[in-house]
């Protein structure tokens, strides 16, 4: 502690403990990019890390840490929207697997999903069928994985996936981006192929590698499952969406570990934004604070124990020419407890071209997304979202 406490007063010229005590110490100043959690544990509740907690003082003020890029740009894509009241009843809508896999219920269980897609964009999924054991030991992992001193993530921690450009564009913009800061930190595996031991999961320490393995290819089976699903919801073939996606096996993953929101400012763990990947699947501890914007209003997605939370990405929206939505979500700290998720995003490669499948281009729904390369929509998206 002191040691941060020394370089936040070389950096802002005052004590941490004088900024403590004003009312208003969820300032800028310490809203820093990104936090680091490890050491002494405190009694935090949080159900899934079991005995293992991290220091929250640690969390919330050390930093900034190399530049959470990616948080920042996501935040520029879309001003936050209003607060509003949520409305009694809405609820994200269901998805069992199970159902879709008994082929006498398939049909009305890919007209849920296409529902869902095209009214929410998130939904839950649950009798998956993944084995418990497998959430359990991959939340091991996770938590071991934070406790390794921040140094030692470099081997793994890919980082922001932002062309190297458009980094240099927002590093240009980083006072500016301040004001977008999250309270949490977060751990970014990028390309990793849990079928390839050899692959990137090898430079993730050992402890960590069979278990997200084991994670990461149910997560990403599951979407592919659901990839089939929408495709044939959208009337083309099953294997549609998986193509155009590029067949890629490999996935990127963050794992976000959110600070409890201490000084009840209702600070922000993620800032709104849209997934620009094709699908991202979730998983979420039973803390809450993950939030999905419906018609202007915010909508928790609460916890569900065994389920997966699953929303559509950009990419997505772009080949259904906006007819499947990728809509905004943000996640708010919580009053007292931490929160642990972890997404497994499913990716294109490099060169898969997005377009809208012609099927859904006609007279009345012109086509909405010029063809490009999943390259060039990456691209275009951030130099969009910044206005340059
Ligand atoms: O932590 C969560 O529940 C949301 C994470 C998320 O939106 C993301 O990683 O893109
Ligand atoms: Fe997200």
């Amino acid at each position: 502690m002191e040691k941060l406490q020394t370089c936040a007063l070389a950096r802002h010229g005052r004590a941490l403990s004088e900024l403590l005590a004003k009312p208003h110490r969820g300032n800028l100043i310490f809203k820093q990019w990104h936090s680091v959690l490890k050491t002494k544990a405190q009694n935090t509740t949080n159900s899934s890390t079991g005995n293992v907690s991290y220091n929250q003082e640690i969390a919330r003020f050390k930093g900034p840490v190399k530049e959470s890029d990616l948080d920042a740009v996501r935040a520029a894509l879309s001003a936050p929207a209003p607060v509003q009241e949520l409305k009694e009843g809405w609820e994200i809508p269901i998805v069992d697997l199970a159902q879709l896999r008994h082929s006498a219920r398939s049909d009305a269980i890919r007209n849920q999903i296409r529902r869902a897609c095209e009214e929410w964009g998130f939904f839950y999924v649950i009798n998956h069928g993944i084995p418990e054991q497998v959430f359990s030991d991959m939340w091991e992992a996770y938590h071991a994985l934070f406790q390794l001193p921040v140094e030692n993530r470099t081997n793994f921690d890919c980082g922001p996936f932002i062309p190297p450009d458009i980094l240099k564009k927002l590093n240009e913009k980083r006072e500016e981006m301040k004001k977008y800061a999250d309270y949490r930190d977060t751990i970014r595996l990028q390309n990793l192929n849990p079928d390839d031991e050899s692959g990137t999961i090898a430079s993730c320490p050992q402890f960590f590698r069979r278990p997200a393995s084991n994670f990461y290819k149910a997560l990403r089976n599951v979407g592919f499952e659901l990839l089939e699903a929408m495709s044939e919801s959208l009337g083309v073939r099953g294997d549609y969406l998986y193509n155009v996606t590029g067949e890629n096996n490999a996935i990127n993953s963050s794992l976000h570990f959110y600070s409890p929101d201490i000084d009840g400012n209702k600070n922000m763990g993620l800032n709104p934004h849209k997934d620009i990947l094709t699908l991202t699947v979730l998983v979420q501890d039973d803390t809450g604070g993950l939030q999905v914007l419906k018609e202007d209003r915010w909508v928790d997605v609460k916890p569900f124990p065994g389920s997966l939370v699953v929303n559509v990405g950009e990419a997505i929206q772009a080949i259904t020419n906006g007819k499947y939505k990728s809509v905004l979500h943000r996640v708010l700290n919580n009053p007292t407890k931490t929160r642990s998720s972890i997404s497994c995003f499913l990716i294109p490669t490099p060169d898969s071209k997005i377009e809208p499948i012609p099927d859904l281009v006609n007279e009345e729904n012109p086509a909405l997304y010029p063809t490009s390369t999943w390259k060039t929509f990456v691209y275009n998206h951030y130099a969009l979202a910044l206005k340059f």
